[in-house]
């Protein structure tokens, strides 16, 4: 429907619109010589009564005062541009004085086609006082309230075709919406067979480089770090040139690194030519360090279905190259960070050679510090920040978990390994034992899942190009913002319907977010490797209401529907957050892009430890024991025995 306008000349004192559905007034009112517009939203009034709901259709009534934000008089003339959204079911007006059946037809008629006879029978009268509209009446029929007009026979039966009308234009819209939501998770699917794709090039590539990689595995490891640098200072060459690959079991990773910018910063002015170091990760059992590399195997011979062997078992990395560059990420306003940052980086490239990246703001703080911090790298613009993963080998992080947080976010696709220095378990001593043996390898590693997020915008679903996907480490919330509604939202899962949250919000968390805002929202704590997405209501207005844990596989769609009292706020992350207008939709999947996170010990440790120590699970006073004295002595003696011939 477009913008359907009609004229109203000589009205009374005062008028009312009644629309139902949403509705745009552009209002133009001349005194004397001026005209005066301005355009009036439908919820002016934010009086809506909601006269009819089944699953698709929730129709609102909405009193709107034409006048808006000033009183129309007898003595102007207006002009009503009625410029409608969907879904508009039904617009009158009714007047205090003056049969109005002439102006109203003409309103009604350019929208709904209806004859004038029709639309004079059909002119409602409402209470007036429910609006507060004082000293009101219909001219028509003053004795029926608005809900008996709507009950009303041949208004009904306009009601019906309108009804009709406007199911027919919502399932037009949800067709569109499924047209946006399938290219969004078409890209999804590119961006992972984008990805399977580099991999599989890679392996042909280091299949091809077998026996020049024999060569290189006969070399010391000193030689051979030495052999990549020449050989890629010596080399402007193509990645494929310089590629080395074992041809092994496990993952490789070989990315050449050309920067050719010119190192402003250097009074040599040289030309910076680095190779980003290679590495491989391999699968073994729990503390396993020989990189044995086990397959999950699912057999069905005779009939009998059986597993053996899984594959998530602790996850190596080791080097092939030495990593030549390293992004340090230190979180803003702390002087423990920032002296201990100073330090690192001094350290890095003094005893290690190493380049160094930060942030230009860290560079600055270094450069105040001492203008001997020249040599530190860092970007001018948000856009170089894309490349940074093809430049870096290792992100160190000095903070807490909001930095390993930001660290992740700053990497939209893949991310190279994250050595998280929390400052409170490694003390600033410590961390060039842990970092040389980081650099040296091979080191456990993490696999922490992320959440890839899609908004879909009820009011873009027409465009092609939907917003940018959002990738989170932690959780994806949706809740109810600064509103006083609950949150209602419809879920589904892999286009099955799952429930609808009415409560406070709904958090899609990932495994390793398992012990952030869900765990808070009742959610279980999840051991960051498996595989999963935690579905977790917040504060939901129901006694049955349990979290879920969905397969990691499954692709989640919360939709605002039409009929939610007020907006949804989501927010990535803890993050950028962003409304979510009723209609809207955010379609989250698993991420083809983990964050490899550096472990301590290994991922099952590490994960006890930060539960143990970080959040005090199941902490609790030891009961005291007073009973009779022999079953203490057996406790006791069997203890000591277990504990000589066990070493814990
Ligand atoms: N009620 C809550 O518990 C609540 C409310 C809002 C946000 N959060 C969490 O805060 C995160 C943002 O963190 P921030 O540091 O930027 O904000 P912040 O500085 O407000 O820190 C929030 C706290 O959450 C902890 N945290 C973050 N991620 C964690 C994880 N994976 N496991 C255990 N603890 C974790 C942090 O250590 C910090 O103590 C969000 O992703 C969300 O999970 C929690
Ligand atoms: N490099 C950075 N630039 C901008 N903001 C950052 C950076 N690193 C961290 N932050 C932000 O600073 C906040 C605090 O960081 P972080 O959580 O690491 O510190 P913390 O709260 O002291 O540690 P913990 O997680 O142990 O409570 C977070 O919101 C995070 O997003």
């Amino acid at each position: 429907m477009g913008n359907d306008c009609f004229a109203a000349q000589s009205l009374p004192q005062d008028c009312r619109i009644i629309a139902r559905g949403m509705v745009n007034l552009t209002t133009s009112t001349v005194a004397g010589s001026r005209l005066i517009s301005e355009t009036v939203h439908a919820p002016i009034c934010r009086r809506y009564r909601i006269l009819k709901r089944d699953r698709s259709t929730t129709i609102l009534l909405g009193r709107i005062r034409a006048s808006g934000r000033g009183k129309l008089t007898a003595d102007r003339v207006l002009t009503i541009v009625a410029a409608v959204e969907l879904p508009l079911l039904f617009l009158s007006l009714s007047f205090n004085s003056a049969p109005p059946s002439s102006i109203a037809a003409a309103a009604i008629r350019p929208l709904f086609n209806v004859s004038d006879d029709r639309l004079t029978r059909d002119l409602p009268s409402f209470p007036l006082e429910e609006t507060g509209f004082s000293n009101m009446s219909s001219s028509l029929n003053p004795a029926r309230g608005d809900h008996e007009f709507f009950e009303d026979p041949p208004t009904r039966a306009l009601d019906e075709h309108l009804v009709e009308f406007s199911e027919a234009l919502r399932t037009v819209a949800k067709a569109l919406r499924r047209v946006a939501e399938g290219k969004a998770s078409a890209q999804a699917e590119a961006a992972i067979w984008k990805r399977k794709y580099e991999l599989e090039k890679e392996r042909n590539s280091s299949l091809k480089h077998q026996e020049a990689t024999k060569i290189c595995h006969s070399g010391s490891r000193e030689e051979e770090t030495e052999n990549l640098r020449n050989e890629s200072l010596m080399h402007d060459s193509s990645p494929e040139k310089s590629v080395h690959c074992c041809g092994k079991d496990g993952i490789c990773s070989h990315e050449t690194l050309r920067d050719g910018a010119v190192d402003a910063d250097s009074n040599k002015q040289r030309r910076m030519v680095t190779r980003k170091a290679s590495f491989r990760l391999a699968w073994g059992c729990n503390g396993d360090n020989s990189g044995q590399h086990k397959h999950e195997v699912v057999s069905f011979e005779k009939g009998n279905i059986t597993t053996a062997g899984r594959s998530s078992k602790q996850i190596l990395l080791k080097w092939e190259s030495q990593p030549q560059t390293v992004l340090i990420l230190a979180k803003p306003n702390s002087n423990s960070v920032r002296s201990l940052c100073a330090e690192m980086v001094r350290w890095l490239k003094d005893e290690k050679k190493i380049n160094v990246f930060v942030e230009p703001r860290v560079k600055i703080e270094l450069l105040t510090e001492s203008s001997d911090f020249d040599f530190v790298h860092t970007w001018k613009y948000d856009e170089e920040i894309k490349d940074l993963h093809s430049k870096v080998d290792l992100v160190v992080t000095l903070g807490g978990d909001g930095t390993v947080l930001w660290a992740a976010s700053m990497f939209k696709g893949p991310i190279p390994p994250v050595v998280p220095f929390s400052l409170g378990s490694l003390e600033s001593e410590n961390y060039r034992e842990y970092l040389d043996a980081v650099l040296k390898g091979p080191m456990s590693i993490t696999l922490r899942h992320r959440l890839q997020c899609h908004v879909i915008r009820e009011a873009a679903k027409d465009e092609i190009e939907t917003e940018e996907p959002i990738l989170v480490l932690n959780e994806v919330t949706i809740d109810r913002g600064m509103s006083s509604y609950l949150t209602y939202l419809e879920c589904y899962c892999d286009s099955s319907f799952v429930t609808c949250v009415q409560g406070d919000g709904l958090i899609l968390s990932t495994t390793s977010g398992s012990t952030a805002y869900s765990l808070a929202a009742g959610g279980s704590m999840v051991h960051p490797q498996v595989p999963g997405i935690l579905f977790t209501p917040i504060c939901p207005h129901s006694l049955s209401f349990r979290p879920l844990i969905l397969p990691e596989y499954a692709t989640l769609r919360v939709q605002v529907p039409f009929n939610s009292r007020g907006q949804a706020w989501a927010s990535f992350d803890g993050k950028d957050r962003k409304q979510l207008a009723p209609g809207d939709a955010l379609i989250c999947s698993m991420a083809p892009w983990p964050v490899p996170t550096a472990c301590q010990v290994d991922s099952t440790n590490d994960f006890l430890r930060s539960i143990n120590e970080g959040l005090h699970w199941n902490l609790r006073k030891i009961q005291s024991f007073d009973g009779p004295r022999f079953v203490g002595r057996l406790s006791y003696c069997f203890l000591k025995q277990f504990f000589n011939t066990k070493k814990i």
